[in-house]
């Protein structure tokens, strides 16, 4: 599958002592292909049931082309949690945190009772996915499901057990030497 392909000969950057992986899904460089954005999208609509689902959410920025591809196939809307503040009323601020960069995110748009699916291009601390999660539960959503494109490193293993939420992803790869493994 082009993911996979795609994935095993992409470049690898540090970023502090974080080996960084950079590729199209992650990071929209060096080219996004319609092929590789629809085979994605299509393999996570056949993990999800988006009947039960109200609305997408995922961060700013690389979940973007996602939940836009998705929401053109679904019909279902969609929330980005942005990197800035807009002060609308009801905005919940949460703290995001990375292996290589800290911020804060801004969740606007759900509302109580809301079923929610969260969508993200990469897990690899977890960090993004906490805040995330915990958003949503100050928002008063219930979180249906949760898909990552890109699994590396421990983060996915850390959320379930810290949330109890059970997070789908479509590939686990680990980044040793400076390349990509498909694990
Ligand atoms: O599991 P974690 O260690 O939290 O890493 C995962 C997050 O890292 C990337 O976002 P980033 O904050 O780099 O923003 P970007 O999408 O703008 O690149 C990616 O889009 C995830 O949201
Ligand atoms: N593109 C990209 N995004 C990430 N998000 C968390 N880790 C990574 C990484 O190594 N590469």
């Amino acid at each position: 599958m082009l993911l996979e392909e795609t994935l095993k000969s992409c470049p690898i950057v540090k970023r502090g002592k974080y080996e960084y992986f950079i590729h199209p899904i992650s990071d929209g460089v060096p080219i996004v292909n319609p092929e590789l954005l629809r085979e994605v999208a299509i393999r996570i609509i056949k993990e999800v049931d988006f009947e039960n689902i109200d609305k997408m959410v995922t961060a700013e920025a690389m979940g973007i082309p996602l939940v836009t591809t998705l929401s053109l196939y679904t019909d279902v809307p969609y929330v980005i949690m942005r990197k800035r503040e807009y002060k609308l009323e009801g905005e919940i601020p949460v703290h995001q945190e990375t292996g290589y960069s800290k911020g804060q995110l801004y969740l606007n748009g759900i509302e109580e009772g809301d079923r929610v699916l969260i969508v993200d291009d990469v897990i690899s601390t977890g960090g993004t996915m906490i805040a995330i999660i915990n958003a949503l539960k100050r928002a008063g959503a219930e979180v249906k499901d949760i898909v990552c494109v890109i699994e590396r490193g421990e983060g996915k293993k850390i959320v379930e057990k810290k949330t109890g939420h059970k997070i789908k992803t479509l590939v686990k790869l680990d980044v040793k030497d400076g390349k990509v493994m498909i694990l």
